[in-house]
Formats: structure tokens, sequence, C-alpha cells
């Protein structure tokens, strides 16, 4: 087992990476579960698969599992779930002691992370991810929401887990559309702050898809201890430090709002067409040179995932999809910062974007099925 802490004062905690931790977890989690019942909230394609195996494991150190069970998808980070999950806590009488187990990918960390934060003004909660972006990013670092109306993550806190428990044995039954979404957010610290890291993406990525232990678990504790550092740093997202970690997600998320946060496109998904988009938007700026942009494309590809938006059949121009990320948390005092590249593992934040600019970029990307040259 591998362990990566997150340096955070007073409140700081442990992410477990390794194969079968899943049936340790009653153990790993006894010191922060003061009652006998223990509140799991899921969904139901993990709790169809992994639900009697972690239910075994909590049994065998005494606990109960009791299980609330969401429908699987993006579609559950809503007001509703939110409300059902806070009744459903109430009802099981969760004090502002108790901690929660979020199980799942991460809608149910997302959903579970913000009604722990709400409950009492506040009660705990582990992570005990179940995909592999939850594993290498959403069980990490405390952001947690649900969507609203005018687009993603909208309402939310932050609010850090007392414990994280990443068993990549369970990545065994996540389906491969699943896995390389994981990638996407896996490959983005490599793009964002590490050459080298995304070199080793370059060589390794299928190796990751295709559930390679030794790859598995080294793209696992890179991106966890690339995050853990990260969110040391600039917990809040108010330094800019963090901001990075946003890199292809202003236009991801204007994406997935454009696909109606659907099966069409997945949130992993978004962020691979995103970083493309970031890397040739650098291109067309003159920061990074057009075979950069190109090598960016060619990594993500490479495993499966999309990099053109012209071929996602949206029919909107540039301008609504820049109109989306108006409605960015980064947005401040009427400008939107990108996250931009000024080489492969060397992301910014550019707080001077001209959003007409991105606008008739993003026109050209949706009108041509791209390659560097589409980015000048
Ligand atoms: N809080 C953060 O820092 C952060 C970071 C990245 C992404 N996110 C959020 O995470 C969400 C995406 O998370 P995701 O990609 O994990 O999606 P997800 O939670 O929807 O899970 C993907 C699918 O896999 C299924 N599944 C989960 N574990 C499984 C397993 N072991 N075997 C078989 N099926 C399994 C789920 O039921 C679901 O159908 C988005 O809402 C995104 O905004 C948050
Ligand atoms: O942890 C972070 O910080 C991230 O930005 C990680 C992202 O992968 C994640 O999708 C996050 O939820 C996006 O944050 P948001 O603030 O843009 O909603
Ligand atoms: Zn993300």
């Amino acid at each position: 087992m591998a362990g990566v802490n997150v340096e955070l004062a007073g409140r700081g905690y442990e992410v477990a990476i390794g194969g079968n931790l899943l049936r340790e977890v009653g153990a790993l989690a006894r010191p922060l579960l003061r009652k006998t019942r223990v509140p799991v909230v899921t969904d139901a394609n993990v709790h169809a698969r992994w639900g009697k195996a972690l239910g075994a494991a909590l049994e065998r150190e005494g606990f109960e599992a009791r299980f609330l069970i969401h429908e699987p998808g993006e579609g559950a980070k809503s007001w509703q779930n939110l409300a059902r999950t806070v009744e459903w806590l109430l009802a099981e009488e969760v004090e502002r002691g108790d901690h929660v187990i979020a199980f799942g990918g991460g809608v149910i960390g997302d959903l579970t992370g913000f009604a722990a934060a709400i409950l009492k003004r506040g009660c705990g909660f582990i992570q005990l991810p179940t995909t592999l972006l939850a594993q290498v990013d959403s069980s990490v670092g405390g952001k947690t929401a649900i969507n609203a109306g005018a687009g993603k993550n909208l309402v939310g806190a932050f609010h850090q887990p007392a414990l994280v428990v990443a068993d990549t044995e369970v990545l065994a039954t996540l389906p491969d559309r699943e896995m390389r979404c994981g990638y996407a957010e896996v490959i983005k610290y490599g793009i964002l702050g590490d050459a080298d890291f995304f070199a080793w993406c370059e060589a390794n990525g299928d190796k990751v898809i295709a559930h390679d232990e030794a790859a598995l678990t080294h793209a696992v504790t890179t991106s966890v201890t690339a995050k853990a550092r990260i969110v040391a740093e600039d917990e809040r997202e108010t330094t800019g430090a963090r901001a990075l970690l946003n890199l292809g997600h202003t236009f991801g998320h204007a994406l997935e709002a454009e696909t109606d946060f659907s099966e069409r496109l997945l949130h992993g998904e978004a962020v691979a067409l995103g970083m493309v988009l970031a890397a040739r938007y650098s291109a067309r700026r003159g920061l990074i040179g057009n075979l950069d942009a190109a090598r960016v494309a060619r990594a993500i590809g490479a495993v499966g995932l999309p990099t053109e938006i012209a071929a996602l059949g949206i029919e909107c121009g540039g301008e609504a999809l820049a109109a989306h990320m108006l409605h960015d948390k980064k947005m401040d005092a009427g400008t939107l910062p990108f996250v931009l590249l000024r080489g492969v593992g060397e992301a910014f934040l550019d707080r001077e974007v001209d959003m007409a600019d991105v606008a008739a970029f993003l026109g050209g990307q949706l009108r041509s099925l791209g390659d560097a040259k589409n980015s000048s």
C-alpha cells in the first residue's frame, strides 16, 4: 500500500492507494467511526458490483453498512439528490462528529461531500473512489458540488474528506470508456506541470487503460502526489496555483453544458477536448509552437479520447460556447482567466484573454476537423 498525505494544518488526511484495500476499509476507517451503523452513499452500478464487498468489509470490523443508492450518471449531481441525501442522513441520525462514506465515482463523491458539508453545518466524510477519475482527482482536495441550471459545479463548498481509500482492484469492473475518462485527468498533471510525467504518459497511456498493475499504480500515485501538493499550497483556489488544475475545464465545462451533461460527452472526455483546445489556443496566441499543440492532441487521441469538437455534432457556434464560459467560477470582475500553456508541462493563468478571440477560435474548431493548422 502506498500512502500520500494531504498536508493541511489541523485537517490533513491520508490517501491510501493499493490493490485489495476495500476489504481493509473497516480497519482503516475505524478511528473515524463512532457508531455501529455507517451511512454509505453510492450509485446503483457501484452497489451492484461492490456493495456486498464493502458491506462485508465493514461487518468484519463490527460495523453495519447502511446504503443510500442513487441513479448513476452526471444527472445525480442535482438539487433533488442533494435534498434526498441530506434528508436521508438526517433520518439516519448522523451527527457532526460522524463520518459518511462516499462510495463511487466523482459524481457520488461531489454530491456526498457537499451533503456532508451542509449537514448540521458540516459532518465528516470518507472518500472510497471507485473510478480512475475519482482516484486520481475528485476524491482528493475537498471540492464538492452539484450542477445548477446555469452550469457545472455552480453550487458547492470546499469540504475536505478525513480519509481517502483508493483500491485499484475495484477498477477491474470499470468500463474502458470510463478508464479513458480517468486517464484524461492523469495526463492533465503532466501537461500542466510535469513534462517528464507527460512523456511517461505518452509511452504508457495504453497500459494504464489496460489495467497494467505497475502502470496503473504509478499513474494513480503520481497524480495524487501532484494534486496533494497543489491543494496544500492553495486549498481554496485563491492564489492561482490550484486554478491550474482547471486546465481544459473552462472549454470542457462549456462542452458539457452544450451537450446537456449527458452520456454524449462525459466529464473526462470534455476535459480531454478542453486540453486540446487550450493547447491549440496557446499556439494561436504564439505561446507554444504548433508542434507542441499537436503533441498534446496526439497523446490524448492515442488512447481513444476525443480531440476534435467538430466531430461532436453539436449545432452551436463559437459565441454560444463562449457564452457558457461566462458562468465559470474563475470569472473575476468581468474577465475570465484561462489556463494556457507556455510549454508542455508548463501551464499558467492568463488574465488577458479576449473572449471575442476565443469565440472566433472555437468557431473555427467547430467547423473543421482540426489539427495544429487550425489553431491559427
Ligand atoms: N471534486 C473534484 O475535484 C472533481 C475532480 C474531477 C471531476 N469531478 C467530477 O467528477 C464527476 C465525474 O466522475 P466520474 O468520471 O468518476 O463519473 P461517475 O461518478 O459518473 O462514474 C462513472 C460511471 O462509472 C460507474 N462506476 C463507478 N465505479 C465503478 C466500478 N468500479 N465498476 C463499474 N462501474 C463503476 C458509475 O456508476 C458511472 O456510471 C464529474 O461530475 C466531475 O465534475 C470532480
Ligand atoms: O481540484 C480542482 O481544483 C480541480 O479543478 C479538479 C477538476 O478536475 C475538477 O473537475 C473540478 O471539479 C473542477 O472545478 P471547478 O471549480 O471548475 O468546478
Ligand atoms: Zn475535472
